[in-house]
């Protein structure tokens, strides 16, 4: 298996402060990762560095098989599908929701003026209609719960058949039930032998779809492990990496992380 993202003592700088120090990581084909760590711990600067969109300070990126810094970044885009907060605020919010997903095909946030040509808009309405977003294709983005936009925002992350998938912390903010659906089918895309590799930015194991396959933690920046996800997401790295006392549980594939009674209880 060939590695889709391969990050060789990256480190980003900004202010004085490393946002992301020394980070080592590989993704390869079919493997499905989980990106854990608190608040700042630098999750996003690194999505922002696997999707090209922001250079290193030190160190090599190479994805897709191609090296930051000597390859077009245009061309590698839309190889790259990604979801994220930033760009779901980026969506002109009268836009359809098939619209939005049909403008990722053009690496554009906005439609205009460029003609979609039907089999275009039929892998939208496909996309939408796997993520569950049947019979919602032409309502606006704008008065879209924010399940739905989330479920579209992966539609449009998928439209251009990516090699990889960044998921930016695809269930912030949803309901309980938001959470499972959005978990349920992360765990069907995570399961097609076809679908790209995957990397899923969160804050809570409980949203691990079944069928991710590696973990990496972060804190400060720095990586404290990755690897299996068996293997390395347990408790007492999840402890390390959160600053206190976890339990983790696994039970039919899915996550749960709580924290120890304080020692006066
Ligand atoms: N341009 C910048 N200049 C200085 N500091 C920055 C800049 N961008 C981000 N930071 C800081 O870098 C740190 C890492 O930010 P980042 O958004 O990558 O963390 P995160 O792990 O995604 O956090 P969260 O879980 O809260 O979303 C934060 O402390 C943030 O304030």
């Amino acid at each position: 298996m060939s590695d889709v993202l391969e990050l060789v003592d990256v480190s980003v700088v900004r202010a004085g402060r490393r946002l992301v120090d020394q980070v080592s990581w590989a993704v390869a084909e079919g493997e499905r990762w989980a990106v854990l760590g608190p608040n700042g711990a630098g999750k996003t600067t690194l999505m922002q560095v696997a999707s090209t969109y922001l250079f290193p300070t030190t160190g090599t990126v190479s994805v897709l098989g191609e090296k930051l810094g000597a390859v077009d970044v245009f061309e590698l885009r839309p190889r790259i599908g990604m979801a994220s907060a930033a760009l779901a605020e980026r969506m002109p919010r009268r836009q359809t929701a098939r619209e939005t997903v049909l403008t990722a095909a053009y690496g554009m946030t906005a439609r205009w003026r460029e003609k979609y040509d039907t089999t275009d808009a039929a892998r939208a309405d496909y996309l939408l209609d796997r993520l569950g977003m049947a019979g919602l294709e032409d309502r606006s983005y704008g008065t879209l719960s924010e399940g739905e936009r989330k479920r579209t925002m992966i539609s449009r992350a998928l439209m251009t058949d990516p090699e990889l998938l960044l998921l930016d912390e695809p269930a912030a903010g949803l309901d309980l039930g938001g959470r499972e659906d959005l978990v349920r089918r992360l765990g069907r895309l995570a399961a097609d032998p076809l679908a790209p590799a995957m990397v899923m930015v969160t804050h809570h194991v409980e949203e691990i779809p079944p069928g991710f396959t590696h973990v990496l933690m972060i804190r400060q920046g720095r990586v404290l492990t990755a690897g299996p996800i068996e293997q390395e997401l347990n408790s007492r790295n999840l402890s390390h990496c959160f600053g206190l006392p976890l339990v983790v549980e696994r039970s039919q594939g899915r996550w749960t992380a709580r924290g120890l009674p304080l020692a006066d209880d």
